[in-house]
């Protein structure tokens, strides 16, 4: 990849910008305990973080990666999931770092940022506001914002679109297969950050499959990867 001709930065959310395993752990908890379920672990949950609410709360239900469940009980406990989020019943998160500080120094460069994430919208505004960092991006993508979420290629290209960017002149930031493979299937380069969770697939399986440029230990190291 020519680095010197990237023009956007795109990001993801839950485990590269910030921390949100404990409020998530919170939503499926409580979304448990109304199934008469015990509670499940931060770490677990973090295992079942990636491909956005939905697929969290099946795995979350059935406390398997890919195992059925009933359609009934899931609308019943997709209903109670979003109950809970609305009511604010969680813990915003915790930002890493150097994330500010990473964005501000790309954005001083000339560079244009973006989030790119399977979190719906509405709790994605929540998160970045607390987390001071929302009026940073210049585009904001959800989960429910594009035709389907990563790891289609969709909302990547949107968010290449709406940053007037050719998929060639930006580069991927995530810390899952759903960001690399969604990077990949729209022709945009990608970094994978060893902060967050990965479907409890190595890293190093993933950077390899999806031929993303590096795997790095913190945001801080995107700058030395962009010209
Ligand atoms: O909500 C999720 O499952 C993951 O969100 P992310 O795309 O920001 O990692």
């Amino acid at each position: 990849m020519n680095v010197k001709d990237v023009r956007a930065v795109l990001f993801d959310l839950d485990g590269t910008l910030i921390d949100t395993v404990k409020g998530l752990t919170q939503l499926v908890n409580l979304m448990r305990k109304d199934f008469g379920k015990p509670p499940l672990s931060e770490e677990i949950v973090g295992r079942y973080i990636g491909k956005g609410m939905l697929v969290l709360v099946r795995r979350a239900m059935t406390e398997s990666m890919d195992a059925p469940l009933d359609d009934q009980i899931y609308q019943l406990a997709v209903k109670s999931l979003f109950l809970h989020t609305e009511k604010g019943e969680y813990d915003k998160g915790t930002i890493y770092p150097g994330t500010k500080e990473v964005i501000q120094s790309l954005k001083k460069k000339g560079l244009k940022i973006a989030v790119v994430t399977n979190k719906p919208y509405n709790m994605m505004l929540e998160v970045l506001e607390q987390a001071g960092i929302k009026d940073l991006f210049d585009v904001i993508i959800g989960g429910d914002s594009a035709s389907s979420p990563k790891p289609s290629g969709a909302p990547v290209l949107l968010a290449c679109e709406k940053l007037g960017v050719e998929p060639g002149q930006a580069i991927m930031v995530g810390d899952s297969g759903n960001d690399s493979q969604s990077a990949k299937a729209a022709g945009v380069a990608c970094l994978l950050v060893s902060t967050g969770w990965s479907e409890g697939i190595p890293l190093s399986e993933i950077a390899k499959r999806d031929g993303a440029e590096a795997i790095i230990s913190t945001l801080s190291e995107v700058s030395k990867f962009i010209g």
